[in-house]
Parts: C-alpha cells; sequence; structure tokens
C-alpha cells in the first residue's frame, strides 16, 4: 500500500534519514521501531509531507502510484483529510483546551468526510458506546479527560474516518499498562475494519501484541525488516540482536 524507496531526509543539510526502502503492506500492522533519534518521526513526517522547516526529502514514497514526495499540495491535503490519519504520543497535544471535545471529535471526523451534524451525532454515539465510552464526554474540556481516554478518542475519530493508512506514533508510551493493552485492542479492532497501521514505538511488547511486520531503524538506515515471527526467531543484524535479547 505504501512504497518506499531509497528515502533521504535532511535536516537544513544535515542527513537524518539516509536511504531507507521498506513497503508497508495493506492490511497489516507494521511496526517501525528504532532507538530515540533513528529517524522514525521523520520518516513519517516524509510521508505525510510535514517536515519542519529547513528539511528536505528525496527517493520516492510511493501510494497508489504516485510518489507523495512530488503530489501536489492539494492533493496532498486531502489524503491527509481522509485517507491517513495520525495519533500522536500525547493526545492531549491534539486537542484545543478551549473547546468541548464533541466540536473537537466533529472537526476530527464527520467534517474530514463530509457528514453532518446530525449524522456525526448517530455515527459518534455508536463508536463510543464500542469504545465504553459514555457519550457525555462530547460536553466535557480535554483536561477533564484522562490520557486514556483522549486516546481513545482519538481511535473514535479513525474509526469514524476509516482511513486508509493509520499513522500512530508511541501511541501508547504515555499509557499506563492496562490501559495501554486496551488501546492496543482498538487498534487492532481498526485495523480488522480494513485500516492499515503503521505503528512507531520503542517497545517490543507491543510489536509482539500487535504487529505483523517489522522495520528497524539505527542512526537514520533500515537496519531489518521482514515479519515479526522471522524476526524474533532470528534477528540479523546486531542492534537487532540486542533488542531482541533484552526481551528475553
Ligand atoms: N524539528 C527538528 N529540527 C531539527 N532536528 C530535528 C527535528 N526533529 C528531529 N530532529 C533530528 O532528526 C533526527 C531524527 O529524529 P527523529 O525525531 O526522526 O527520531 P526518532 O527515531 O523519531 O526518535 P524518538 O524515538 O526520540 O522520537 C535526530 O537527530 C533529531 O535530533
Amino acid at each position: 500500500m505504501l512504497e518506499v524507496k531509497k528515502l533521504s531526509i535532511e535536516l537544513n543539510g544535515f542527513p537524518v534519514v539516509n536511504n531507507s526502502s521498506f513497503v508497508i503492506r495493506q492490511g497489516k500492522v507494521t511496526a517501525l521501531i528504532g532507538e530515540s533519534g533513528s529517524g522514525k518521526s521523520m520518516t513519517v513526517a516524509a510521508i505525510l509531507r510535514m517536515l519542519p522547516l529547513g528539511g528536505s526529502a528525496s527517493g520516492s514514497i510511493i501510494y497508489k502510484d504516485t510518489n507523495l514526495l512530488t503530489t501536489p499540495d492539494e492533493e496532498m491535503g486531502v489524503l491527509r483529510k481522509v485517507a491517513f490519519f495520525t495519533i500522536m504520543q500525547d493526545a492531549s497535544n491534539s486537542f484545543n483546551p478551549n473547546v468541548k471535545m464533541g466540536r473537537q471529535l466533529y472537526a476530527l471526523s464527520a467534517a474530514r468526510v463530509g457528514d453532518y451534524h446530525k449524522e456525526f451525532k448517530r455515527k459518534m454515539t455508536s463508536i463510543l458506546e464500542k469504545l465504553r465510552l459514555a457519550t457525555g464526554i462530547l460536553e466535557q474540556y480535554p483536561f477533564e479527560l484522562s490520557g486514556g481516554m483522549l486516546q481513545r478518542c482519538m481511535i473514535a475519530c479513525a474509526l469514524y474516518v476509516q482511513p486508509k493508512l493509520l499513522i500512530a506514533d508511541e501511541p501508547t508510551s504515555a499509557l499506563d499498562k492496562i490501559v495501554q493493552k486496551e488501546f492496543l485492542e482498538l487498534l487492532r479492532m481498526l485495523n480488522e475494519n480494513g485500516t492499515t497501521v503503521l505503528l512507531i514505538t520503542h517497545d517490543l511488547d507491543v510489536v509482539a501484541h500487535i504487529a505483523d511486520e517489522l522495520i528497524i531503524m539505527q542512526e537514520g538506515k533500515v537496519v531489518e525488516k521482514g515479519t515479526v515471527a522471522e524476526v524474533f526467531a532470528s534477528p540479523e543484524h546486531a542492534y537487532t540482536k540486542r533488542l531482541v535479547d533484552s526481551r528475553f
């Protein structure tokens, strides 16, 4: 569904991703793992064409026969709105503290797919019930909800939009273990509904729990990739070996 070929990224002339190639397969959960500063977030930023100022990318990122690195801005805007959905590490940063959740969830879901308010109420109520979130949250402000609840709200919007690709950058790192597990189950639910997932994480337990495929980055390079079963059974790169060993 997404083919990254020879992707290199520079920030103000400084290389941060170097000649990376990998594939995100349709319908799968792919985990992108690597130590801090290895270039995971910049890779995601390149996919979304949201590199910071001073950033530039070369190579190609092919989605449906077009190279996202050269897609016109307008088309990219549409893809970001309906085909791709992003969940970041700390959901509280994704919400405006001064606006009630109902309006914000509307903007993140119904507005993206062109639904009016009545349709939003009907669909969102049923999704919130499925996620065990009271509909009363629509009248609350973000600070009245926990981090786990806010992450579930993001998943609720993703379930509403049914994006082709969900990119989740460390979505569980601010959650405790139990809430983390619940969140991963929801991610799986979304995946079973047909959304391909790219999950950026530090946590091999999370990978083992949910991912089908694994891409490992170190110092801006992809050093290993394969199915989770293959990589866990016979890691080849020294960094991967260390990672896998540290889990057992
Ligand atoms: N906004 C920015 N401006 C300048 N340099 C940045 C910026 N964001 C990241 N970098 C640098 O780019 C490199 C890759 O960072 P990136 O955020 O992609 O790593 P990461 O693997 O996602 O790390 P982490 O797991 O800590 O989020 C690092 O050297 C980092 O210092």
